[in-house]
């Protein structure tokens, strides 16, 4: 099996094409268009979920080529292995990224199972080994890491964009930022809101940085 190196890739307004109109292209069409692509779906049939997807440029034909022009990502999930195949070849010809979803040796990406709680994303992968596990691992994950993690998160970018700005001295400020990314505050955040956790965020701050307000 591969070895893979685990990135997230901006896509945003790229063209991404996924070729197939099944449950499966279904699928990576929806995870594409969560992350802010430009999707194309091309398959001569679209499925029900597919059908009512709306954002999404629908081309009812076959697979031809001529599709990946402009294309950043192409995703193969016909249910034609010689289809897949030909996808694979053009991708990889015009230096296109291909995942070819039936197989992995045909891959130049593989896409994880990923839970997203606003900027926070956990991603789960098996490296093609069982992607049932990495979904029972996701559905797991899901019941452990709730909205408030979204907010969290959130709060915790606004603080670190103003002691990047303010915080001259590195280690004080990494301290800090490690600090108030502790387990305690998102317990404020869950049992008390996020003003409280601000309030508390603060007066780490002014512990840390002795005069400070
Ligand atoms: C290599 C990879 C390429 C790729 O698609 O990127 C790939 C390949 C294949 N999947 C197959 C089967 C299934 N795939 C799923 C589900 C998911 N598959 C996903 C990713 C990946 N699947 C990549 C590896 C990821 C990794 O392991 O890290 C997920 C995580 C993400 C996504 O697809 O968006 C998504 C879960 C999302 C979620 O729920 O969170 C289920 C379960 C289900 O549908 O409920 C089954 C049936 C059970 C089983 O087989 O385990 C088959 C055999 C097809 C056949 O039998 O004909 C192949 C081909 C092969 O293995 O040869
Ligand atoms: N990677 C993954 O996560 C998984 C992969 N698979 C594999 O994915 C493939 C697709 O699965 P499903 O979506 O369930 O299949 P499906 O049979 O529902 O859909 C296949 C789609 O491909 C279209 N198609 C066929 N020839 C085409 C062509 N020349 N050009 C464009 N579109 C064409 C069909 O019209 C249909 O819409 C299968 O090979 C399956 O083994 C299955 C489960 C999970």
């Amino acid at each position: 099996m591969a070895k893979y190196y685990p990135i997230f890739l901006n896509i945003q307004d790229k063209k991404c094409v996924v070729v197939g109109g099944g449950n499966v292209a279904w699928r990576k069409v929806c995870s594409l268009k969560e992350a802010g692509a430009k999707v194309t779906v091309v398959s001569p049939d679209f499925c029900p979920e597919l059908e009512r997807e709306t954002g999404v440029e629908r081309i009812q034909q076959k697979y031809t080529t001529d599709i990946l022009k402009g294309a950043a990502l192409v995703v193969a999930s016909t249910d034609d292995g010689v289809v897949n195949k030909k996808v694979y070849s053009d991708a990889m010809e015009r230096g296109i990224l291909v995942n070819v979803v039936d197989k992995p040796d045909l891959c130049s990406f593989i896409v994880p199972a990923s839970i997203q709680r606003g900027d926070l994303c956990i991603s789960i992968s098996t490296g093609g080994a069982s992607p049932a596990l990495a979904r029972n691992i996701r559905e797991y994950l899901e019941g452990q890491f709730g909205a408030e993690y979204g907010e969290f998160t959130h709060l915790l970018s606004e603080v670190r964009q103003k002691m990047l700005l303010e915080i001259k001295d590195e280690a004080i400020r990494r301290d800090i930022l490690q600090r108030i990314a502790g387990f305690d505050i998102l317990e404020i955040i869950k049992r008390k809101g996020v003003s409280e956790a601000k309030r508390k965020i603060l007066e780490i701050v002014s512990e840390k940085i002795p005069g400070d307000k």
